[in-house]
């Protein structure tokens, strides 16, 4: 059996539509959906992802701010920037690049941005009212993930789910997530004793390590839904998931690559959220 690869850019896209689509009619109510993107120094690969948020909120027809300030921007400075967009009528959504520099606290930043106007939704706020249940801006990538699972058909109530990783921004959300859908969640990490005797049982199995190819087929049930979060670069340049694709293909239901998987929905939710803050902001009802 060869497993469906599931088209996070083709799925990205017809989310896109929707989102621009919403967009044109809340532009008829005066309200023009507004990112700010905040990037601290010089990373390549934030740079590079930042420059796709940016061309997605032009393809949204949001507006857009970019602050790309030096690396020795104090965090004093960068509080400030933040106070500042909180206030700033025409920003609904704003995104601190993580990671920051070492010489600023990441807790710090986080904090300071406007619960309303957390479109990654990293906020404690955010996070606790997932946790409960409460309407909250979910955090990217893990709702991309659910998004992806949803459209492959597969019904996630009563599944069981296995999550490897338990990072704040992807591992937990996710779990939280997959809770609320009603699955059965059991979430894997470093520590894990047995952990294949774990995964093997998953119909759900969603990968969130940062180790390339480290995931193959003996740690997946046969016909599982299989999302790889993993974005490695290797020497050669090129990208490969936490998920050995070959391997797993042989096996699984459905496989997410990389890239064309997880990653352009995780840019799309962003957008996704951005056009719900403004909504909300605005006292529209969606
Ligand atoms: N505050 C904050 N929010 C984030 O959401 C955030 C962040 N910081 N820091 C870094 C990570 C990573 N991230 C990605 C977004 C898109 C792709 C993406 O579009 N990937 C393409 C390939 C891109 C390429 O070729 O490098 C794909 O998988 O097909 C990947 C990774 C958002 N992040």
């Amino acid at each position: 059996m060869t497993a469906q690869r599931i088209d996070g850019k083709h799925i990205s896209e017809v989310i896109r539509q929707e989102v621009s689509e919403q967009t044109r009619k809340l532009k008829e109510k005066g309200i023009v959906p507004g990112l700010a993107v905040v990037l601290v120094g010089e990373d390549p690969a934030s740079k590079v992802y930042v420059g796709s948020k940016e061309k997605a909120c032009q393809q949204m027809g949001f507006y857009s701010e970019v602050h790309r300030l030096p690396e020795n921007t104090t965090e004093e400075q960068l509080l400030d920037l933040i106070d500042r967009l909180n206030k700033q009528g025409s920003i609904h959504g704003i995104l601190v690049q993580l990671p920051l520099p070492a010489h600023i606290q990441e807790k710090a930043v986080i904090d300071a941005i406007s619960v309303d106007k957390d479109v990654d939704g990293f906020h404690p706020v955010s996070t606790g009212n997932l946790v409960i249940g409460d309407d909250s801006l979910l955090p990217c990538t893990p709702a991309g993930c659910i998004e992806l699972i949803k459209r492959t058909g597969t019904e996630i109530s009563g599944k069981h789910a296995v999550v490897i990783g338990r990072s704040n921004i992807v591992g937990k959300p996710v779990a939280m997530l997959l809770l609320r859908e009603n699955a059965t969640v059991t979430i894997c990490h470093s520590r894990t004793a047995n952990m294949k005797e774990l995964t093997k049982q998953a119909d759900i199995l969603v990968v969130a390590i940062g180790k390339a190819n480290a995931i193959d087929s003996s740690y997946v049930k046969p016909g599982a839904v299989v999302i790889d979060v993993g974005i490695n670069r290797l020497d050669t340049g090129k990208l490969a998931g936490d998920v050995h694709f070959d391997s797993v293909q042989e096996i699984a239901g459905h496989i997410t690559p990389v890239p064309g998987g997880v990653g352009p929905m995780t840019i799309t939710m962003l957008m996704q959220n951005t056009l719900i803050a403004a909504k909300r902001i605005n006292g529209i009802k969606e």
